[in-house]
């Protein structure tokens, strides 16, 4: 999605400062040594890295479902470890792989769950869940009185968030909410999820294991290493195209140049002029579009350039060459 991040915070998005946070667990583990990192309110940051570096753990500290050994946490200007955790967790709203729903309440219970705890009217409550619902793209009428295993896991996923976002929390962290559902279902749940992101505009912190996601998804990714260590934070394009380390390029992958195209848009700056005489028999794309797409408008056909649309009308074509030139990156 990649906006300008903190611009258009939805309302009560909180930023996130970790500040020298440490976590060392009773048995000795270091899973976290030292790591800062800000958030800037209404930003989606995604954490990767190998399994056991550390993730979880530094998620779990921001809502203190984890006590941290040392550094501080702020949101906005609270320090969260000087508030009481019952308290911060209402703030913060948690989606977690498969979901936690409870298995024995509606889809309507589970999804009022925080605002019941917050005391809110019934019919405030009921408004809230009605209005979550279709927000996730659930109908409330035939989908509030069912019981969880009455659900798909897709079905479920979304429940989880709108139980996450019930009480309006000012961050939301997700550890790898959308792991547990088969690719299809979870291209489609992270492309709703990137709607409802635009529409409410949180702060989220979001784990994962797989790198289109965090690509696909964040405004920001921080690359971590083994003990939390931060190898490089920034937006996806930037971290596909310069790897800050050997870690990071390796981590990335060798096909980094393809993702990288994804989000890379056509712009004006690599047109070339459109050609004398007919181009209605050359691909079409749109300005503005991603390049990967255009590539793939390319390689289904055997042109050698493909004709750039803006409101309709061509503004110029761009070559195969361009194109792929786009996904070179700059090491
Ligand atoms: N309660 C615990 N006691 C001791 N060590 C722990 C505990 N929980 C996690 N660890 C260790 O801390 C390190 C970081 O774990 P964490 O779950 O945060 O990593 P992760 O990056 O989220 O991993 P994964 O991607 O596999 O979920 C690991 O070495 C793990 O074994």
């Amino acid at each position: 999605m990649n906006v300008t991040p903190g611009a258009t915070a939805g309302h009560g998005a909180a930023s996130i400062t970790l500040e020298g946070i440490r976590k060392r667990y009773p048995d000795g583990t270091e899973a976290v040594r030292e790591l800062s990192l800000e958030v800037k309110a209404g930003e989606l940051v995604v954490l990767i890295g190998p399994s056991g570096c550390g993730k979880s753990t530094v998620l779990r500290m921001i809502n203190r479902l984890i006590e941290p050994t040392d550094g501080r946490i702020l949101l906005g200007d609270d320090d969260v470890t000087r508030v009481d955790p019952v308290a911060l967790r209402r703030r913060i709203g948690y989606v977690i792989q498969n979901v936690g729903l409870f298995p024995h309440q509606t889809v309507a219970a589970n999804v009022a769950t925080v605002p019941g705890l917050l005391r809110w009217p019934r019919q405030r409550t009921r408004d809230r869940v009605h209005e979550l619902l279709e927000l996730v793209g659930l109908d409330p009428g035939q989908f509030g009185h069912r019981y969880p295993h009455e659900l798909s896991g897709g079905q479920r996923q979304r429940v989880g968030v709108a139980r996450a976002l019930a009480a309006d929390p000012v961050v939301l962290l997700m550890d790898e909410p959308f792991s547990a559902v088969d690719p299809i279902v979870r291209t489609r749940l992270q492309e709703e999820f990137l709607r409802l992101q635009a529409e409410v505009r949180k702060t989220i912190v979001l784990v994962t294991h797989d790198l289109d996601e965090a690509v696909r998804l964040g405004d920001r990714i921080a690359v971590l290493s083994e003990g939390g260590r931060l190898e490089q934070y920034d937006a996806p394009a930037a971290l596909l195209g310069s790897p800050a380390s050997p870690f990071v390029r390796e981590f990335v992958g060798a096909d980094r140049g393809i993702r990288r195209l994804a989000v890379t848009p056509v712009t004006h700056e690599v047109l070339d002029p459109l050609p004398a005489g007919d181009t209605v028999d050359l691909p079409a794309v749109a300005l503005g579009g991603s390049a990967y797409d255009a590539l793939g408008a390319l390689l289904t056909s055997s042109a050698e350039h493909a004709v750039v649309t803006e409101d309709g009308r061509p503004v110029g074509v761009l070559s195969r060459s361009r194109l792929l030139g786009l996904g070179a990156s700059a090491d």
